[in-house]
């Protein structure tokens, strides 16, 4: 072990100890004994190209960085843009200004600077150097967010198999990162695990990583395929972080009349609140049952390592029979979230899902009501108050259950991979088999419907 190594290892144990100390950094002396717990005072450095392909503006950009770093506990002390129409591959901002911001850090007594985008080994390592503080990414920032949240094993094997793709091109700027700051934000792994600065050792873990990962994946297949054959449709809450979509699920679950109220899932005004995916039934006042998932939200510019990581758990997202698209209507950047929500379900290959797009929060926004739009699948709603809820709730009786036919088919004896395929996909209610094939009583969608009303049959036909 090496005295890195030693010195994280020791850290970690701290973390595990005072978990409410999370979020800040500490000195130790030689005996590893704490002599100082160190604020994380930060200076947060934007870089605006100009460029017209930026979805949001650069202000808002750096407000939501702000909040991120708040969320991962650090104090935010100022906030710098510079202007400049191209990345500067040796300091990302450019040499003159990184002196500037080390002066800068000196009179506000910062010791972290985070930049709003992804920098490389060579970039943190050059800016380390210079301002003589910590330097972290929005990447790591988030990395360590999710780091701090995790809870269930595959939440934590996520994050790290996150942190260690991050970190595997970076090994000389991260190295150099974390012996100078031995914790605090971008140290730390998911359950307080020390994160590996070896090479070899990253590529061993993240093998491993990825076997128990496949292994839990296995599992929830089989979990879902037992769901698919019950037949009760999946609806999924997905949006933007703090959205509401948690506070929504509790709503949802609280008038659906199921005793769940254990089961009310974890609601908070924070960034990343939810990381685990959470699977409730639901039951309509018409008696019809459905499934809804509740999962992570994202954020503009969620790291590419985070989104491969969540692909497994996001599969519910793909299968899932309708999207509930969580929107918070207060914020006056929603119409960049509603982009960054498409594009992330795009880059998870869901495409072309039924959507009820959700504005949220209603109670709360009185300016902007005129910009927010209106229209056949949109609804506007407060999950807090209880305002437009039975609207939801009514838009997703129709969509799950109105196009639903009940059908009696009288299959011939040949076509018996149809029976099977009904047998697997629909909720038969009778099989009975006759003479002249076998009779299915069964509920069916539009296009199933389609396809076998040639076989349907009426009821005086049955009673012959
Ligand atoms: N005023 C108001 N606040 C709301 C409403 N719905 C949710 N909130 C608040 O918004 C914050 C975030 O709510 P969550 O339900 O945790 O949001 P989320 O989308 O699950 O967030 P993540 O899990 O972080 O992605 C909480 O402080 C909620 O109380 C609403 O209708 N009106
Ligand atoms: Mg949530």
């Amino acid at each position: 072990m090496d005295k890195i190594d030693v010195f994280l290892e020791f850290s970690s144990i701290i973390y595990g100890i005072e978990r409410d100390k999370v979020g800040e950094g500490m000195q130790f002396n030689e005996n590893n004994e704490i002599i100082n717990v160190i604020e994380q005072r930060a200076i947060l450095v934007g870089l605006s190209t100009g460029t017209r392909d930026e979805i949001t503006t650069i202000e808002n950009s750096m407000e939501e960085l702000k909040e991120l770093a708040k969320a991962a506990g650090a104090v935010v002390l100022d906030m710098v843009v510079q202007n400049r129409p191209r990345v500067d591959a040796a300091y990302y901002i450019g040499k003159g200004k990184a002196e500037e911001i080390k002066i800068f850090c000196r009179a506000l007594d910062a010791n972290l600077v985070i930049f709003n985008d992804e920098l490389s080994g060579a970039q943190i390592r050059n800016l380390e150097e210079l301002m003589e503080v910590t330097v972290i990414d929005r990447t790591t920032l988030i990395l360590d967010i999710f780091a701090q949240r995790a809870q269930s094993k595959e939440g934590k094997l996520q994050v790290e198999l996150a942190q260690l793709r991050y970190r595997l091109p970076r090994l000389i700027g991260l190295g150099n990162s974390l012996s100078r700051t031995g914790a605090g934000i971008g140290t730390r792994g998911p359950g307080e695990k020390k994160l590996e600065l070896d090479r070899r050792h990253i590529l061993d873990r993240i093998s491993d990583i990825r076997h128990q990962l496949e292994e839990i994946r296995k599992n929830r297949e089989t979990q879902r395929t037992k769901r698919r054959k019950s037949e009760i449709p999946v609806v999924a809450l997905v949006g933007y972080t703090n959205a509401g979509k948690s506070t929504l699920m509790n709503k949802l679950m609280s008038i659906s009349g199921v005793q769940q109220e254990e089961k009310e899932v974890y609601v908070e005004d924070m960034l990343f609140a939810t990381l685990d995916t959470a699977h409730r039934k639901m039951v309509l006042p018409s008696k019809e049952e459905f499934i809804l998932i509740d999962t992570v939200g994202f954020v503009s510019k969620l790291p590419h390592s985070l989104v491969e990581a969540f692909k497994a758990t996001l599969e519910e997202v793909q299968e899932a029979n309708l999207l509930l698209h969580v929107v918070d209507a207060t914020n006056e950047d929603f119409e960049m979230q509603i982009k960054v929500t498409e594009k992330v379900l795009n880059e998870l290959g869901v495409k072309d899902k039924p959507t009820i797009l959700i504005f949220n929060k209603i109670d709360k926004q009185e300016d902007q009501s005129a910009l927010i739009p209106r229209g056949e699948n949109i609804v506007h709603l407060s999950a807090l108050k209880d305002i437009g809820i039975d609207i939801l709730m009514q838009m997703i009786k129709d969509k799950l259950f109105s196009n639903m036919k009940k059908v009696s088919l009288l299959l011939p004896y040949s076509k018996g991979d149809i029976v099977s395929y009904l047998c697997d996909k629909t909720k038969v209610v009778k099989t009975e088999y006759r003479e002249d094939g076998v009779l299915v009583e069964t509920t069916v969608g539009p296009a199933d419907y389609n396809k076998y009303r040639q076989y349907q049959v009426n009821k005086a036909e049955m009673a012959e």
